[in-house]
């Protein structure tokens, strides 16, 4: 795209549809006169008079707990200078979106007309009670040191300096991380920091922590290096002046092995990077321009480890992987600072996160095959969902340990169930059934293991600790894959077609045959079916070499299901499987059958669906109320569906009448109670939450899972195969590697569930 393209399209976006990025929206009811008695005069008298009675209570009933200020003066507006509080307030309306996207912190951005020390530090005192914390933005240095330093003493709530710390907890990440794959040794590198500034000090700051060596520190400002012979030194400045006979950039750029660019953009050339030590480690991190373009640097030196603070490249550097989870964690245990211990366990947990494997969905967002730890990916991407719930805690526990936590947390399993609940992070059933799936590993066999995704899959299921998964396929492509995408479990992997699974396929065919010998198969035929990699896997479950099967990822629903019908045992008392999916709706998790199986079931065929389904349900750990859906509302039509509904109802109600099972009903009556309540009060679903629906045919629940997943982005697990004798689980063709984690999970679980009935 055109520079002038973009300019247009980055000024639309601003303007339109509403100008500005952000907004206040209310989160109580305010519909009736009733709500607004509530919300203000009279009602809002309360709260004030219990704030008035103590102050703790304001973050009981206000949002104070949750609000944070982005206060600038505009003097340091990222790379662009000193342009003034009005123009700053795109970047800090902008930290208002991200603080909110990232870690569900509501912002007021303020720009504050004021450039004296002393009048911006009473300003933000003065409206430092609005807020449980205080975020200070672009404000130029060395301003900004007081204005941080006297604000934390003076405020017993959370203030960063975002430029300062942030950065430097990113950029302390990332160069811990670079220097872990360049193997060298942080106390013997030269490092030559351009610019000054809050940011550059506050990031050298940090590293010396890290190990660094105050010695082997150049720092350049607008005026070149900063050595201890020139005059006029700020305090700052001076802590990092140096003895060495250096005077430009250029001079001091030479033999160095780390380049810190916290300046401007394009001060950076070629050949500076040229004269620069062996695999060098450059962050060119001013915005929005870098101190060198990245394509550029990339062509001049193929041994580089290369950073900006942009989003357009690998490896950003940006402080945005930082405040919305440091505050996050500062926030939840009401922390009155964010100190040294606090910034360290942000440095150590991001450095950590980024060598874990990469949830899928980020590599979706970053249009990536496989991002995994390396020269391109150093520190995690923003949009990484882990952030969330992996960051914060750290922070949350360094404030408890080190004394400042006001609110230490004590369930930390809890703390992090709310973080992800915050991010929309998967749903609490995943979750759950996640967490059922770890307390016992079982092992899953992924029958397509040689299928990127699949392995993919396999790997979070290793890494996540879901289970403990034997991979079948091709063995030298499997391993290929494996090193690809990083996945350096040491798992079992079997391929059928090989000599090395010559005794297993014989003892599968035998056993297999020993069932089907009067129904056609002769016993050569049995051991060589066992060549075909569903069938091996099939018994590799039949014969308790393995808890559990995933299958389905590369072949057509139909042609695989057949085949475990013909291998695997239906459950005792079933004559037909069917299948259900789980949505995760945004009224909750309902699970809708049968979604792939019985075209057209009979009014027994649905009693059964809707026990299966029901114990499906249970095993979720909800209890079951279910309505078997139709057109028709409990007998106001008479056709053959609705009738076949209404037996099937009517025999359910006979012979278990504990079970709270109703129909035949339209899908909004039972979804919508008070519709409920208000016509068919009779009902035994009046006063309960739906979560099964039973369809009368296949078409209409097949109809309705898609639906749902294409027009609400409901996730879906399933289809799950009901009233097979094991835990043997059929993917649709092309499943998402997060759908093939989340049925191994439940198969996993599935299979727990089994052993606890024998
Ligand atoms: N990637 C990220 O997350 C972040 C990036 N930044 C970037 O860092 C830069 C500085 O920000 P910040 O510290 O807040 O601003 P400050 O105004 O506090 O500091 C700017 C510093 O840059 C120096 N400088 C200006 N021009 C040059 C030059 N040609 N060569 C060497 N040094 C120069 C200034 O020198 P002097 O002291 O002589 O005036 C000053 O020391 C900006 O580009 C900003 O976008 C900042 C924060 C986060
Ligand atoms: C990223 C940021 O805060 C800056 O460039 O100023
Ligand atoms: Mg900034």
């Amino acid at each position: 795209m055109s520079d002038s393209r973009k300019r247009h399209e980055a000024l639309l976006y601003h303007a339109k549809p509403k100008p500005g990025k952000i907004e206040v929206v209310p989160t109580k009811k305010y519909a009736t006169q009733h709500d607004l008695t509530l919300a203000y005069s009279p009602g809002v008298a309360e709260p004030c008079l219990e704030i008035a009675k103590d102050k703790n209570n304001v973050y009981k009933y206000t949002s104070k707990g949750n609000l944070v200020a982005v206060i600038s003066n505009g003097t340091a507006v990222l790379g662009l200078g000193d342009i003034g509080p009005d123009a700053s307030k795109p970047v800090m309306e902008g930290k208002g979106l991200l603080f909110k996207i990232f870690a569900d912190i509501d912002v007021f951005d303020i720009e504050v007309d004021a450039t004296d020390v002393d009048k911006f530090i009473e300003t933000v005192k003065a409206i430092a009670p609005t807020f449980g914390g205080i975020n200070l933005e672009d404000i130029k240095a060395p301003e900004a040191f007081e204005i941080e330093r006297r604000l934390k003493e003076e405020l017993n709530i959370p203030v960063m300096h975002d430029d300062q710390h942030g950065t430097a907890i990113i950029s302390a990440a990332a160069l811990k991380n670079a220097i872990e794959i360049t193997e060298k040794d942080i106390t013997k590198l030269n490092f030559v920091v351009n610019g000054a500034g809050a940011a550059a000090i506050s990031c050298t700051r940090l590293y010396l922590e890290l190990g660094a060596k105050r010695e082997n520190i150049v720092m350049c400002d607008s005026k070149g290096v900063i050595r201890k012979d020139r005059d006029n030194l700020t305090s700052q400045k001076a802590e990092f002046a140096t003895s060495k006979d250096l005077h430009t950039l250029d001079e001091a750029m030479q033999n160095a092995d780390v380049f810190i660019g916290l300046s401007m953009g394009n001060v950076v050339t070629p050949e500076m990077l040229l004269s620069m030590a062996k695999n060098p480690i450059v962050f060119a991190m001013a915005n929005p321009v870098p101190e060198i373009d990245y394509d550029l640097a990339i062509a001049t030196r193929s041994d580089i480890i290369m950073a900006t603070g942009r989003s357009d490249h690998p490896n950003q550097v940006n402080n945005v992987l930082g405040f919305p989870f440091i505050f996050r964690g500062a926030l939840d245990v009401r922390a009155t600072k964010i100190n040294e211990a606090m910034k360290l366990a942000a440095v150590h947990a991001l450095a950590d996160l980024a060598k874990k494997s990469v949830p899928e969905q980020v590599n979706i967002v970053y249009d990536e095959v496989s991002l995994t730890f390396g020269k391109e990916y150093i520190i995690p991407k923003p949009f990484d969902p882990r952030l969330i719930y992996e960051i914060p805690p750290a922070i949350a526990k360094a404030a408890i340990d080190s004394g400042v936590a006001l609110e230490p947390i004590e369930d930390w399993e809890r703390y992090r169930e709310e973080l992800m609940e915050r991010s929309g992070s998967g749903s609490k059933e995943i979750r759950l059934l996640h967490n059922r799936a770890k307390s016992n590993k079982k092992r899953i066999v992924f029958a397509e293991a040689d299928h990127l995704d699949v392995l993919k899959a396999a790997q979070r299921v290793h890494e996540e600790r879901l289970g403990n998964p034997i991979l079948l396929g091709r063995k030298d492509l499997i391993l290929a894959l494996k090193a690809e995408i990083g996945f350096t479990g040491d798992v079992p992997i079997f391929d059928p077609k090989t000599d090395e699974e010559k005794e297993r396929r014989e003892r599968f065919g035998e056993a297999y045959w020993k069932n089907r010998q009067r129904k056609g198969r002769t016993l050569s035929e049995a051991k060589k079916l066992m060549r075909e990699r569903n069938y091996f896997a099939a018994m590799m479950v039949n014969e308790n070499e393995a808890d559990a099967l995933i299958t389905g990822y590369s072949r057509p629903y139909p042609t695989v299901v057949k085949p475990m019908l013909e291998l695997i045992e239906k459950d005792k008392g079933i004559s037909r499987i069917a299948a259900c999916n789980l949505m995760l709706t945004k009224q909750g998790p309902i699970f809708l059958a049968d979604t792939t199986i019985n075209i057209n079931p009979s009014a027994k065929d649905l009693v059964k669906i809707t026990q299966m389904t029901s114990n499906l349900a249970k095993m979720f750990g909800m209890k079951p109320n279910v309505a078997m859906l139709s057109f028709s509302n409990f007998g106001s039509s008479n056709t053959e569906t609705s009738r076949k509904i209404r037996e099937a109802v009517s025999y359910i109600h006979r012979h278990f009448p504990n079970a709270t099972v109703d129909g035949e009903i339209q899908a909004d009556f039972a979804l919508n109670p008070e519709m409920l309540a208000k016509e068919f009060p009779f009902s035994k679903l009046n006063g309960k939450k739906v979560n099964v629906l039973i369809f009368p045919n296949l078409e209409s629940a097949n109809i309705t899972y898609k639906l749902l997943k294409q027009v609400e982005s409901a996730e879906s697990i399933g289809p799950v195969i009901l009233g097979l004798s094991k835990p043997v689980h059929v993917l649709q063709l092309g499943a998402s590697v997060d759908e093939m984690v989340n049925m191994a999970a439940l198969a996993a679980v599935d299979a727990q569930q089994r052993e606890k009935n024998k």
